[in-house]
């Protein structure tokens, strides 16, 4: 569609609007209630903005990183809400074929905006993140262009990143198969050197072999990063990425030899459905030998295969960069689901009236807020923690680009076990923030349901959560293994002083006595190199070391829960030790700090129990902080969350409003259900009225 064709669309939209807006008022004054009246301009929550012990403003830049990054992100909110082009109330009401291609105007449109006001890159990632409609984009710049900038040479790199990053052309991570996800090792789709012809043959022998899954391949991409097993010489030699073109540059039509199309609706309406995930098959379509990617092995014209000095596992290299965002993103889509629990609790009130006058606010029942504190803290930690792995991962790139790959290792393990920690741990957060808004938490308008349903995908693409806590369990049993002779370093350097992390016990003897970022520490560290060691031990018992990894990997799970959470944990209290500005912004983050710890500590009491670094009593006192430790939460709560600076858009939530105006905003919804166009339901005459007149020929009923 031209341009001109989405400028009209958006008139048609807005045009729409106001007329649904104009058709509700009508409505509601005929029910004798006059909305627009008691609806703007008053901000419901302005009490509890009141009560904030801590500058806001300088929260908002602590949580979005610094100053020029709350800017940045700030400028991209506002222009994402303030465009009509980018609504989103009507998503979950739409069939599959007007949801994409709503999707697909929304995507040309953002990208003339990228385009119009000569965006950079940061700012454009930052637009789509606003737009909050997953689209073939987040596929193209997010794995696809990553994929041929970590694996392609230099020369593959200058013919295909400037067609991708002009959008020429559109692309996908095309991995996963029918039969084949987690193990990579697996795929069966076949890239066979014809030397003849000095081109690959892409192949799909089996039905299992289909590509099944890749986003923004079913209908958008005109190209994929294809991964397939290299076989030359009728040799295998290991899977590897190849750009093979799909779709007709003229007029989108597959290419020969190629099937491709969606693989269907997926959980919840709106939600994840925006998105074409793809199924492909290849019938002996032919490449050129240069498209494969060539920066771990090449294939020379004569059919020789030569490996360059980086290792295999760089093939890997895009999952690692995905994990890294994936551990980002958590923390925003805990912070939203957060956000809009926060504020309703805050407006919602029951029970507890005295003498005619107000219930109590349900934020103040102590259940409440040992359920969403936590959440609330989470977020933050999330958001530190994610911070500190885009440093790791900025760090390894840079040593990867001058052939140092010493820490890949433990840029995998740290990816691979923080992308499932907190993805785990969001997924259920969002399902909690659902319940803690009651019965309306279920209402699409809560913006609830669908974020869980986008959300929860999560912990299985980039890697199933349970496949990568087994990649960190090999990592840290192999760390145990190496201590006699090896120094472990980075997040595994704790198990240096192994000998102590044994032997010391807990000395904390008063609640207060848990207020203390060492104790903390080192009850994690303890934890976890205990279970760390108990599971070497026991893996010492067996012979086949691989029999007793598969026998054991339930408890070794839990060994690599607790080394991530340590990682959590550490990566807060390290962020709490640099400068942060502002009043009260600190002493808040503090209390956030040992919120989310002691949090974890006592819902894992088990484990500190058992490994015997507590005792039953120091876990009781730390739960007797933890319920002081919210009573100091929750006179900044509304101000915590305000700090996250969502636009009511960004949100999607009539009940995580900020001007906290729910209950007519809520009545106002309702009556834009389609279901409301009529007082009378289509279906009435044919299927409700001939029962309600039916004649009973027996008296029986
Ligand atoms: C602005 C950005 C926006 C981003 C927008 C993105 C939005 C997201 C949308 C969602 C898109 C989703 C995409 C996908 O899902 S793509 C497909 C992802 N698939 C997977 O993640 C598959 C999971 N499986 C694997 O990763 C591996 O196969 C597995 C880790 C399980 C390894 O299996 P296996 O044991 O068979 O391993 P190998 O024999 O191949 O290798 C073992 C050694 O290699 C090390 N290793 C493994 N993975 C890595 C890695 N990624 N990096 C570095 N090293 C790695 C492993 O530790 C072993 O090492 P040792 O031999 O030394 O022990
Ligand atoms: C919304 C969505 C988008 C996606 N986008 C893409 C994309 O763009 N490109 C792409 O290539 N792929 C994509 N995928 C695919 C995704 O990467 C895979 O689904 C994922 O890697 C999991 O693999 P699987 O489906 O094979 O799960 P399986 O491995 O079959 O998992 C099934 C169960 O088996 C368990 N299991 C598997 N192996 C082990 C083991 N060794 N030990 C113990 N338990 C095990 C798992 O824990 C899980 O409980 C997407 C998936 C989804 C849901």
């Amino acid at each position: 569609m031209g341009l001109s064709g989405i400028s009209l669309l958006t008139t048609t939209y807005s045009l729409i609007l106001q007329h649904q807006s104009l058709l509700l008022c009508l409505r509601a004054k005929g029910f004798g209630l006059d909305l627009k009246k008691d609806m703007e301009g008053v901000d419901y929550l302005s009490d509890e903005r009141k009560k904030a012990q801590f500058d806001v403003e300088a929260m908002k830049i602590a949580w979005a990183g610094s100053l020029e990054a709350f800017q940045l992100s700030d400028r991209m909110a506002k222009l994402v809400a303030n465009d009509p082009a980018f609504e989103k109330f009507t998503r979950p009401m739409l069939g599959r074929k007007e949801l994409i291609k709503n999707t697909l105007r929304k995507a040309a449109h953002g990208w003339k905006l990228i385009v119009d006001l000569r965006l950079t890159e940061e700012e454009a990632k930052w637009l789509r993140l606003y737009i909050d409609e997953p689209a073939y984009t987040d596929l193209h710049w997010g794995m696809f262009i990553p994929a041929i900038e970590g694996q392609g040479t230099e020369e593959q790199k200058k013919k295909w990143l400037p067609l991708a990053k002009k959008m020429q052309i559109i692309g996908c991570y095309a991995q996963t198969e029918l039969g084949h996800g987690s193990n990579v090792q697996g795929l069966e789709t076949t890239a066979t050197f014809d030397p003849q012809t000095d081109e690959f043959i892409m192949h799909s022998p089996t039905l299992t072999s289909s590509k099944w899954w890749p986003g923004g391949l079913g209908k958008a991409s005109t190209h994929a990063v294809v991964y397939a097993r290299l076989i030359v010489g009728g040799e295998f030699h290991g899977v590897h990425g190849f750009i093979v073109q799909l779709r007709s540059l003229d007029d989108h039509s597959p290419l020969p030899g190629v099937t491709v199309g969606d693989i269907g609706m997926k959980f919840g309406n709106g939600a994840y459905n925006t998105m074409d995930n793809g199924v492909l098959r290849f019938d002996h379509v032919r490449i050129p030998r240069d498209q494969m990617l060539m920066r771990v092995s090449q294939v020379t014209r004569e059919g020789k295969i030569m490996q360059s000095d980086v290792p295999r596992q760089l093939i890997y290299g895009t999952m690692v960069y995905v994990r890294q965002t994936i551990v980002a993103d958590a923390s925003k889509a805990l912070s939203r689901a957060v956000c809009i629990a926060t504020r309703y609790s805050a407006i919602r009130r029951q029970f507890g009236s005295r003498n005619g006058g107000p219930e109590t606010q349900v934020i103040d029942y102590k259940t409440q807020q040992s359920r969403l504190f936590p959440l609330l803290a989470s977020a933050y930690a999330f958001r530190f923690v994610g911070e500190w792995l885009k440093w790791l991962y900025t760090d390894v790139k840079e040593r990867l680009a001058a052939n140092d790959f010493s820490t890949l290792p433990e840029a995998h393990a740290c990816t691979a076990g923080l992308k499932s920690l907190t993805t785990s741990f969001t997924a259920d957060g969002i399902e909690e923030c659902r319940k803690l808004c009651g019965g309306h938490g279920y209402l699409v308008s809560s913006g609830l349901p669908e974020l869980f349903a986008v959300y929860i995908p999560a912990c299985t693409y980039e890697g199933d959560n349970v496949v990568l806590l087994l990649q960190v369990a090999r990592f840290l049993v192999k760390t145990v293994s190496e201590l006699g002779y090896k120094k472990p370093v980075g997040t595994t350097a704790y198990m240096g002083r192994v000998a102590s992390l044994m032997q010391n016990n807990c000395a904390v003897q008063t609640a207060e006595g848990w207020l203390n970022p060492g104790a903390v520490v080192e009850a994690f560290e303890s934890r976890a190199a205990r279970m760390a060691v108990r599971c070497g031990q026991q893996l010492a018992k067996y012979e086949n070391p691989e029999e007793g990894f598969a026998e054991l990997s339930a408890d070794l799970v839990e060994a690599s829960i607790a080394h991530c959470q340590l990682i959590v944990v550490s990566k807060f209290i390290e962020k709490l030790q640099q400068d942060i500005p502002g009043k009260g912004v600190k002493q808040t983050l503090e209390v956030l700090c040992y919120v989310y710890a002691l949090f974890l500590l006592h819902k894992h009491q088990g484990d500190f129990l058992a490994t015997g670094y507590l005792t039953p009593k120091q876990a009781s006192l730390a739960n007797d902080q933890l319920r002081t430790l919210y009573s100091k939460v929750r006179p900044n709560a509304i101000t915590l969350v305000d700090s996250f600076n969502y636009t009511d858009h960004y949100l999607g939530s009539i009940l995580g409003r900020y001007d906290g105006n729910v209950y007519p905003k809520l009545y106002e919804a309702a009556w834009k259900d389609p279901l409301n166009d009529s007082d009378v339901v289509d279906g009435f005459y044919e299927y409700v009225q001939p029962i309600l007149k039916q004649k009973l020929r027996t008296a029986k009923l």
